[in-house]
């Protein structure tokens, strides 16, 4: 029975501000979730990012509140089931009407929840989600802008095991971040593209014309282009698919999912990926139904944080762990936070460790 559920509110400044097509982000507002129950407590994280799909703060912040009322003398194992249903097929998500959706409040109460239940049963959430779950996952780093980044700081990343590197574009003019991608091109020692793997993020910056632009152009660049995130303002699956059908890497959605995924087959989405963030599609359990769906339409799943704290990455690498894919994950976004609400988990040559804790592995 849940004795106590409580939230504490937090605000953590960034090392610098992490710059996107959508603006910057500067300062991470959110709530720590906690909940108490036969002497052991588990936490989760609400910390929501609209322009990555979740609700407003407030919107989240008013959700909590009324549960932390509610919730208090419940089962948590059944609250659970509420909160984040074990049985929703990956059809369901997206389904509620996008002004009802409070994914970021269902997450976090599902990762506190979900931190206390493995916690009784004394086994690490990943194993509590799948019995054969991965005790560590592969993780990109996140160097920012792309006209921000130099040859020796990608060197830097493949000296300390990083070897996939996630940019930002569609922040500077078109030429102007293809003229950096050329440079790139020219100072990257060779011997070192075979050991580096590039992930690109546009966030919805560019037109039709604009995208087939950029991909025709950078199609061209001796560059380990891995994969490109939303390339296009309106994503559109017909336009989605035909610069897919140009492109010699993987395009993926992230944050236009949710809007476009309700009811509809992976397939039919014209990406060859999807970026998943669990606060965005609101629970563990959610996210990782709507990851099986996927790769078992044969796309790739990739789950990315939201920049995090400690809170939040902990389970949401649990959950990457559980899900047991060979691809590197959005999860190193540790050490962009100046303070944390704790430590979050190591990485190592590109590898995250999960541990063999009890829980998600956080503690305040
Ligand atoms: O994917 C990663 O490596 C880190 C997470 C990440 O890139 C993002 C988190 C939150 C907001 C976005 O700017 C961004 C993304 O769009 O993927
Ligand atoms: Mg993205």
């Amino acid at each position: 029975m849940i004795e106590r559920l409580e939230l504490r509110p937090y605000a953590l400044p960034l090392r610098r501000p992490w710059a996107s097509a959508h603006g910057a982000i500067r300062l991470r507002r959110g709530l720590l979730v906690r909940v108490e129950a036969k002497g052991l407590i588990g936490y989760g994280d609400c910390a929501p990012l609209p322009e990555a799909g979740t609700e407003p703060l407030v919107a989240a912040s008013a959700m909590l509140e009324r549960w932390a009322h509610a919730f208090v003398g419940c089962d948590p194992e059944q609250l659970l089931t509420e909160i984040d249903p074990l049985d929703e097929t990956a059809h369901a998500i997206g389904c509620t009407p996008p002004k009802e959706r409070t994914p970021a409040a269902h997450y976090a109460l599902a990762c506190a929840l979900a931190d206390l239940l493995s916690q009784q049963r004394g086994i690490c959430l990943r194993c509590w989600l799948n019995p054969a779950a991965c005790a560590r996952i592969a993780v990109n780093a996140a160097l920012g802008p792309v006209a921000q980044v130099d040859a020796a700081q990608l060197a830097d990343c493949i000296r300390r095991g990083l070897r996939v590197i996630k940019l930002k574009v569609g922040i500077a003019p078109l030429e102007d971040e293809l003229a950096v991608l050329r440079a790139l091109e020219r100072a990257i020692e060779p011997g070192l593209a075979d050991r580096l793997v590039l992930r690109l993020d546009a966030n919805g910056a560019w037109g039709l014309a604009q995208a087939h632009r950029f991909i025709e152009a950078t199609a061209r660049l001796r560059l380990p282009i891995e994969s490109l995130e939303e390339p296009l303002a309106d994503p559109d699956p017909l336009r989605l698919a035909e610069l897919q059908s140009q492109a010699p890497f993987a395009l993926a959605l992230d944050e236009s999912l949710i809007a476009r995924f309700a009811g509809c087959d992976p397939r039919a989405l014209g990406v060859r990926r999807l970026v998943l963030k669990p606060a965005a599609i609101g629970g563990l359990r959610r996210t990782l139904a709507l990851a099986r769906h996927t790769q078992g339409s044969s796309l790739e799943v990739v789950i990315t944080s939201l920049i995090d704290s400690a809170a939040g990455l902990w389970p949401t690498a649990q959950l990457a762990g559980a899900l047991a894919n060979p691809l590197a994950h959005g999860l190193g976004t540790g050490a962009w936070l100046a303070r944390d609400l704790g430590t979050p988990p190591l990485i190592q040559d590109g590898w995250m460790a999960l541990g063999d804790r009890p829980g998600s592995g956080f503690s305040a």
